[in-house]
């Protein structure tokens, strides 16, 4: 048995783990990474990166079936397997990135196997115990299987081991539509597979209503089935004829893939042993992310909030300043924004227009633009959009964006919410022409119109002025 101590141990190589290994060691920290599975986790092996190389294969194959802008469409040629081969590309890019050697050579002692807490200062891995000043729990989540009659005795897919596949499905049964949910519907019907979305409750049920109404409508004319408020009551079948029988009808198909959500890692982690305490599944923590042991943090999908690789990171970043310089901390949420990768994409930061108007009531008002007026968006005949922003004492507090590339036009907003700026200071901000980077400046406009054209006071300053001037 090897004893190694170490200023910090972090658990978990995923995109959390990672960012904060890299950060602390080339600070100066030594740093112990433990890793039981794949290094780069979820968002490498089975999330992220996979789902949004598949999503790029059948964007390609959609365009070739649409045509447009005078361009006759043709039924594409779709080879699944390649495609899955470009996904395994695609994963196979980014790996050295986040590979052992990597982090070896930055200086981190990588230890792979599964870490297990002996106490509230030792963490066992095999026949290794790490004993470190302070740890950090990064062990990610694992998709939810619920408990629904039936499921046990059926083959289904999760997105642990949906890009295994080398056939497309004919007809794609999908088990709950949120993230995961839609874009592999989308997906999946653009490369040819038959596909039912069923959900719960309503499809991307968090989102705001109308701008998820501009995605599921755009997924119902690419052929996806879309049954909400439909409670799964028992699967049955076998491999290749499977059923899913609901409260809205019974629905058959080739495959399942289940996306009813990911819940926190933490069975393998011993936590009793560690003095960490945990509330129906998950962590208690702190503000600073700290758990019940003040040796203990957790960041990541672990920390049992919100589900992103940004977030991941933001909170590596988060506990670096406890950890490594003793400094105190704070995780905010208010400003991280989340993308589905659907065509059209869907993006949104703070709180959508329900969510402020219930907190906020008449102090809110809300811009709008719809990127019908976008001269970029009618030049290459792209699809409809809309961005709506929440506003509060002339501060952007919240975005929603459907549309073309609306992950991207987020990311100015990230940086205004991050800073609390106003909405005049983004006003100052000057737009290329003819992008669709305009529609943050037209809805900044939309915003400032009535103020600036309907106010009678302005326009009597200005006739003043004109009879004043030379
Ligand atoms: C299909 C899909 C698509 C997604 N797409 C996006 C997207 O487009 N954008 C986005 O921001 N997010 C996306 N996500 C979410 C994103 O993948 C996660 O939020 C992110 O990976 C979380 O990072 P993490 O470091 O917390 O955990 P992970 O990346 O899951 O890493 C945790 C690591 O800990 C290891 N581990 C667990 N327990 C132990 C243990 N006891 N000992 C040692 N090692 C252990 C695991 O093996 C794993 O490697 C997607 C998720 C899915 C499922
Ligand atoms: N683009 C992205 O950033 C991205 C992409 C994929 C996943 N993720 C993250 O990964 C995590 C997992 O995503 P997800 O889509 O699996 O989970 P989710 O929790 O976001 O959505 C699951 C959906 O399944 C439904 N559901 C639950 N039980 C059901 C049942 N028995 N029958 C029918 N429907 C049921 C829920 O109502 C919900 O709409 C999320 O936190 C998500 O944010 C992010």
């Amino acid at each position: 048995m090897a004893i190694v101590k170490t200023d910090l141990c972090i658990i978990g190589a995923g995109s959390g783990g990672l960012s904060l290994a890299a950060g602390a060691v080339q600070m100066g920290a030594r740093v112990v990474l433990v890793e039981g599975h794949k290094m780069g986790g979820d968002c490498l092996n089975h999330g992220c990166v996979p789902s949004k190389a598949l999503l790029a294969a059948a964007r390609t194959a959609q365009t070739m079936r649409a045509g447009g802008c005078g361009i006759r469409g043709m039924a594409p040629e779709v080879d699944y397997a390649a495609v899955m081969g470009h996904v395994r590309h695609a994963i196979a890019t980014i790996a050295p990135h986040d590979s052992v050697d990597r982090f070896e050579e930055l200086g981190v002692q990588v230890i792979l196997g599964w870490g297990r807490f002996t106490g509230p200062r030792a963490l066992a891995v095999g026949d290794d115990v790490i004993r470190a000043r302070r740890y950090v729990i990064a062990t990610g989540a694992r998709s939810v299987v619920p408990p629904i009659p039936g499921l046990g005795e059926v083959p289904f897919l999760t997105n642990e081991t949906l890009f295994d596949l080398r056939n497309c499905p004919d007809h794609l049964l999908i088990v709950g539509a949120g993230p995961v949910g839609v874009e592999m519907a989308q997906a999946h019907a653009r490369l040819g597979a038959r596909v039912t979305l069923i959900e719960r409750g309503k499809a991307l049920g968090r989102e705001d209503p109308e701008l998820r109404a501009l995605v599921l409508e755009r997924l119902r004319a690419e052929g996806v089935e879309i049954v909400e408020d439909a409670q799964v009551a028992r699967v049955g079948g076998g491999e290749g004829a499977i059923t899913v029988e609901t409260g809205r009808g019974v629905f058959a198909g080739s495959h399942l893939l289940v996306a009813v959500g990911r819940k926190p890692a933490l069975e393998r982690l011993n936590l009793d042993a560690a003095g960490v305490t945990m509330r129906e599944g998950r962590l208690i923590l702190g503000p600073d992310l700290r758990t019940a042991n003040r040796r203990i943090h957790a960041i990541g999908d672990a920390a049992g909030g919100a589900q992103f690789t940004h977030l991941a990171g933001y909170q590596a970043g988060v506990v670096i300043r406890p950890i490594l310089l003793g400094l105190p901390a704070r995780a905010r949420v208010d400003h991280i924004p989340r993308v589905t990768y659907t065509e059209p994409e869907l993006a949104q930061i703070g709180p959508t227009e329900a969510e402020a108007r219930e907190t906020h009531g008449s102090a809110l008002s809300v811009a709008r633009f719809d990127f019908a007026g976008n001269d970029r968006v009618i030049a290459t005949g792209q699809a409809k959009g809309l961005i709506k922003v929440m506003v509060v004492k002339g501060r952007p507090i919240g975005v929603s964006i459907a549309g073309p590339e609306a992950g991207e036009l987020i990311a100015p907003w990230a940086l205004a919410l991050a800073n609390g700026m106003t909405m005049s200071a983004i006003a100052g901000m000057v737009a290329p022409y003819p992008t669709l980077s305009e529609v943050n400046k037209r809805v900044v406009g939309a915003y400032f119109s009535p103020k600036l054209f309907e106010n009678p006071w302005v326009k009597r300053g200005v006739r003043l002025v004109q009879t004043l001037l030379p």
